[in-house]
């Protein structure tokens, strides 16, 4: 035990007899000090020798010396360490520890890179060591005969798009990542994407058990095409449980801003080497058929997302600020404020499922008909040009009987909004609620999709719908038991449906929706929840740029408006009913038209460091 142990030790190369002073283990951190190994160590420049102590938690450094006063002690903890190495022959046989200490920085952590080299007396010696490291640091028990039962290096494949953020993935792949990933003893392949559903196509064919993992060194964007390369192959079952990593290179980077809240590159790599992986819930999005001149053809199609779904005010800074791509991140600032500007609405209906509804039937059973839980429907009477006060208490009280404690039932103003604002988009109009009736909106046959309410413009700002060739799932697997199909009427018992004039609908299952945007706070990885917020039309400017700026600290849920609501919920359908939009699932634009989606709890496993309980590692 070190504690009360002093060190007689040779000094060597000199070597004379010296004797240290007491060993203790500093104060800072309350260490675990059952040692495992102790060694003597030199370093050549400056010329010194050390004790080392590697306990569970810990590597112990004491300088020795002979005069008193001039020890110095260093504790450096296995959790900051990413691996460490021991040089082959013909180099003299050194202990390498490869040290990323968090600094200090406004925003995120940081990381500076330390390299520590210390001299072993023999070289069996500083095998040991690094094999009982690397072990400790993989959470293998440390034995004996650790040097043989060293696991095998974990192997990643790593996805770059070179042109993804302002384009510099490649450079910092050179400069930080791939530095870090061979010092955590980590073996990959990189392959550069070369267009838009490459990474997708080779997700699809590749063999998943050669790999570890696959870390996508870019945007939100190439996540969304391995996801959905995954589920594309036919043991989509097994495939989707190959962790997923993120490396944020793009220029929005919600995912890696939802692990890492506020993502620098060396932060989330150390993060990914550590290799701490937690389930992730998926989202099932049935999307409208791609326009086609044979409307027979035309079916709807299904895509798995990770993010969000967006309509309105958010799908629309997200494709048009593509044009500022080279402003990095500072592309959805700019095009938050020129969309503030010239502020739009659309009209639509939003029906969503709280979660409550769907506890009682997990097992396949139908809900049981509960007594508060019923289907309300707002329609607009656009005919009545006064502002009726919605009958809050008749969906609060439905909301909140069946919302779990968590939920925040949505937040309807108790009196009706005031005068339409000045700001207000194109048609102002309030929301006037109604009871779901034989004749209303959920009990009437199902809905058309006409074709006039398309729009996929293949000559969007962005392009991106060009040359992507959607793929076709398999639509029964896996089954979306909470929603009918997509041209059928909802259930008219345990939905609420909205319909009226949105300025934004954003359904968001991650914590942010960029690095800099924590747009879901209480949204975790795996709580099986779609977070959806939306922003009605009679907003003021003024009031949505507050939200946007309360967003960007995760406090706007505070923010008191009667035109936003933020609520959760299983499933939702959104069915756009103005002639013109974007819609976006995860952040790429899909076809304009009715939409729908179910969450999947757990679907996937995300690397996401020793931040928060992890279930396994890499
Ligand atoms: N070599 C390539 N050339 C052109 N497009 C590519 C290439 N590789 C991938 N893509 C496509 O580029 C799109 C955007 O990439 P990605 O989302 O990764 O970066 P980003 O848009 O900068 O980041 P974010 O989504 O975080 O804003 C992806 O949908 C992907 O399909």
């Amino acid at each position: 035990m070190i504690g009360e142990c002093r060190w007689v030790f040779q000094c060597f190369p000199c070597r004379h007899w010296v004797s240290s002073p007491p060993l203790r283990p500093a104060a800072a951190s309350a260490p675990d000090t059952s040692s495992l190994l102790h060694g003597q160590f030199a370093t050549l420049s400056p010329a010194s020798n050390y004790a080392l102590t590697l306990t569970h938690t810990h590597i112990h450094i004491q300088r020795l010396s002979s005069r008193p006063g001039k020890e110095a002690r260093l504790l450096l903890p296995l959790s900051e360490l990413v691996g460490c190495s021991c040089p082959r022959s013909p180099a003299p046989p050194l202990l390498v520890l490869y040290w990323y200490p968090q600094g200090k920085r406004r925003k995120g952590v940081s990381r500076r890179r330390q390299v520590k080299a210390y001299l072993a007396e023999s070289r069996p010696e500083a095998e040991r060591w690094s094999a009982a490291i690397q072990c400790l640091l993989r959470e293998v028990p440390v034995t004996a005969n650790t040097g043989d039962l060293l696991p095998r290096p974990r192997r990643l494949l790593l996805l770059v798009n070179p042109f993804s953020g302002r384009g510099q993935a490649m450079q910092w792949c050179q400069t930080h990542i791939l530095p870090m990933i061979r010092e955590a003893n980590i073996s990959y392949n990189l392959i550069q994407t070369e267009r838009r559903n490459h990474a997708r196509e080779l997700i699809r064919e590749i063999s998943l058990p050669e790999w570890d993992g696959i870390v996508i060194v870019s945007g939100d964007g190439l996540m969304h095409e391995v996801i959905n390369g995954l589920m594309e192959r036919p043991d989509w079952e097994q495939a989707i449980k190959t962790p997923l990593g993120i490396l944020p290179c793009g220029s929005g980077n919600a995912l890696a801003g939802s692990i890492n809240h506020y993502p620098l590159l060396l932060n989330c790599c150390f993060l990914l080497c550590q290799g701490g992986i937690r389930p992730m819930d998926l989202v099932s999005v049935t999307i409208s058929p791609l326009p086609s001149k044979n409307s027979h053809a035309a079916a709807p199609r299904r895509l798995f997302s990770f993010l969000s779904v967006a309509w309105g005010f958010v799908s629309d800074v997200d494709i048009e600020s593509e044009r500022y791509r080279g402003l990095g991140s500072a592309r959805f600032t700019l095009g938050t404020l020129v969309r503030i500007a010239s502020l739009r609405s659309y009209k639509g209906r939003l029906s969503y499922m709280p979660p409550s509804v769907v506890a009682t039937s997990s097992n396949g059973t139908p809900p049981p008909r509960r007594l508060l839980s019923r289907s309300i429907t707002e329609v607009l009477d656009q005919n009545q040009n006064t502002s009726r006060p919605r009958p809050h208490s008749l969906l609060q009280h439905s909301s909140s009987n069946s919302l779990p404690p968590k939920m925040t039932p949505p937040s309807f103003s108790p009196t009706p909004p005031s005068s339409p604002s000045c700001s207000s988009p194109r048609s102002s109009s309030y929301l006037t609620p109604r009871p779901n009736t034989p004749n209303s909106t959920l009990n009437s046959p199902s809905f058309q999709m006409p074709s006039s309410s398309f729009n996929f413009d293949l000559n969007e700002p962005a392009g991106l719908l060009r040359n992507r060739p959607f793929v076709s799932l398999p639509f029964d697997v896996p089954r979306d038991d909470l929603l009918p199909p997509l041209d059928q009427p909802l259930p008219t018992r345990d939905w609420v449906t909205i319909e009226g004039d949105f300025v934004l609908v954003l359904a968001l299952y991650q914590s942010h929706l960029g690095a800099d945007l924590h747009a879901a706070p209480h949204a975790r990885f795996d709580d099986g929840l779609i977070h959806l917020t939306f922003v009605r039309a009679g907003i003021s400017r003024a009031t949505l740029l507050r939200l946007f700026f309360a967003m960007e600290k995760g406090n706007h849920h505070s923010l008191s408006s009667p035109y936003v609501s933020h609520i959760t919920c299983k499933a939702f359908r959104l069915q756009p009913l103005s002639p013109r939009g974007t819609l976006t699932v995860d952040g790429e634009l899909v076809p304009y038209g009715p939409l729908q989606a179910q969450i999947h709890p757990s679907m996937a496993r995300l690397v996401v460091g020793d931040t928060g309980v992890k279930i396994t590692r890499l």
